[in-house]
């Protein structure tokens, strides 16, 4: 008695083992596999063309941050999911598929003639969810890209009030989402009763149609027998359907989510496209239009521009005029539709393009700070790690950003927060300007980067970027 119950304690002790290492095994590989589309994701978004993250059509960044987070999570359940029910299972189906066919070929056929029309009724139903799955996608995809987009802006938000305009516009998508959650878990609940009820439905009027057709053909033990096969047949058929539902469920997180990899550049590098080591700041704009879509009109016209290496050039107009439009075609982030770009005489689309954004460094008006210290902001040219200390402390003291630097707690180790949130909008652009200084690229464009400095600081900036740069072309 008591070794009858070691041995069912071992045995049970032993299932617990190998259920634990099946598991462990099955996650490690699905998430690593994850780990690795994450990565594959990224890189490939990092590749997309300007256009993606900016104008009428772009993605928002909290959906694209939706898609290689969550998204990419349930890609994992999935991969767990099907390696978990297909191996096993699959094992089961083909030992009791051939035991029933040993017993009787003609019963095994006539049950095999079950399996088109329950797999059409499947198939119809795993469609179904598939869309349900989508809209639910969709759904939380739009709630995540408000919330990145709002709670960045508080400022504003709290500023004009729009506490409680906000929060109605929240409720509203997340109401919508409520109702795309709840539609997909019963379209979820109700699946799995359908398909038992299709099975438990086709195994009896097989049963009874078999009796019929096999009476005395074969003993009770040999049907018997034939019927205990089929319904363990039926079990990890069962689980497999269901691993078809959570593969249809997740199927629209495997679609958005390569969806971020499938694109054709529109800026393209040749195969053939030069590298720079150096240039003079020699830039034409020869008759250059553009427009950011075909039915938008052209934000540049024909455009003639020639500025020679050294000239500081100041572009003037209107608001909406197209003055980044020109930054931006000159850092070829953008094609133009009609005629060309030349630095030092060189084709902009005919030189590689981290050669051409080597030279031509750009202070935007939008100053882009990242989270992380303030020496790794300045030397952001550098990877982590490999920063220029010296190099930094230099472009720091030239953009007067060092004395504020040395009020900060930890000066050049100071972490600046999110976007540089703990900075004032003046300190921000003296750091954003010794980033810019740390390049030493030969081309500088402020794109009214000095905006929100005060007038003693702007002086000074001036005032050293004059130093710096007197040999090189400066656009203003
Ligand atoms: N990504 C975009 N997609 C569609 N239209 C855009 C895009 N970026 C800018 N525009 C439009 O192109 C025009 C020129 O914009 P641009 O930013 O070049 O003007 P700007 O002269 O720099 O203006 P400002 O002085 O106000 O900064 C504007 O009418 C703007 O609405």
């Amino acid at each position: 008695m008591v070794r009858e119950g070691l041995a069912l304690a071992a045995l049970a002790g032993a299932r617990s083992v190998t259920g634990y290492l099946q598991q462990a095994f099955l996650w490690e590989a699905a998430l690593k596999s994850v780990y690795k589309i994450r990565v594959h994701v990224f890189d490939r978004v990092l590749q997309r063309d300007l256009g993606f993250f900016e104008g009428n059509d772009s993605v928002p960044s909290g959906d694209v941050a939706y898609r290689i987070t969550a998204e990419a999570s349930d890609v994992a359940d999935t991969v767990y999911s099907l390696l978990n029910t297909i191996v096993p299972n699959s094992l089961q189906v083909i030992a009791m598929a051939t035991q029933m066919v040993v017993v009787s070929p003609a019963l095994s056929f006539m049950a095999a003639l079950a399996i088109p029309w329950t797999s059409l009724i499947i198939a119809y139903l795993g469609q179904r969810l598939r869309q349900i799955s989508r809209n639910a996608h969709l759904s939380v995809a739009r709630l995540s890209a408000y919330l990145n987009e709002v709670v960045p802006s508080i400022l504003a938000v709290k500023a004009n009030n729009g506490e409680l305009k906000e929060s109605m516009r929240f409720q509203m998508l997340a109401l919508d989402d409520l109702e795309k959650l709840l539609r997909k878990r019963k379209m979820k609940a109700l699946m799995p009763q359908i398909v038992q009820a299709l099975y438990i439905g086709g195994l009896l009027l097989f049963s009874a149609g078999s009796l019929v057709v096999s009476k005395n053909s074969f003993d009770a033990s040999g049907f018997l027998s034939f019927i205990m096969a089929l319904t363990l047949l039926i079990e990890p058929i069962q689980d497999v359907g269901k691993a078809y539902n959570e593969l249809k469920q997740g199927e629209p997180a495997i679609e958005r989510l390569f969806d971020l990899t499938r694109f054709k550049s529109k800026v393209i590098e040749k195969p053939d496209a030069v590298d720079l080591d150096s240039i003079t700041g020699d830039i034409k704009f020869c008759g250059v239009t553009f427009r950011y879509a075909d039915n938008m009109p052209p934000v540049l016209n024909g455009l003639n521009l020639h500025i020679k290496p050294g000239e500081r050039v100041a572009l003037v107009g209107p608001s909406g005029g197209g003055k980044t439009t020109l930054t931006k075609l000159l850092l070829r982030l953008y094609d133009p539709h009609c005629g060309c770009i030349l630095v030092d005489n060189h084709d902009v689309q005919d030189v590689q393009l981290k050669s051409l954004r080597e030279h031509i460094v750009l202070v935007s008006q939008d100053i882009m700070l990242f989270s992380g210290t303030v020496a790794e902001n300045i030397g952001y040219r550098d990877l982590i790690g490999k920063v220029n200390m010296e190099q930094v402390e230099n472009a720091a003291r030239i953009s007067n950003a060092d004395e504020f630097i040395a009020t900060l707690s930890d000066g050049y180790e100071t972490n600046i927060g999110q976007r540089g949130s703990l900075l004032s909008g003046g300190q921000k652009q003296r750091l954003a300007i010794a980033r810019a200084l740390y390049r030493k690229s030969s081309v500088l464009i402020l794109d009214e980067a000095t905006s929100a400095l005060d007038s003693k600081s702007e002086l000074l900036v001036r005032q050293a970027l004059e130093r710096m740069m007197a040999d090189h072309t400066l656009t203003f």
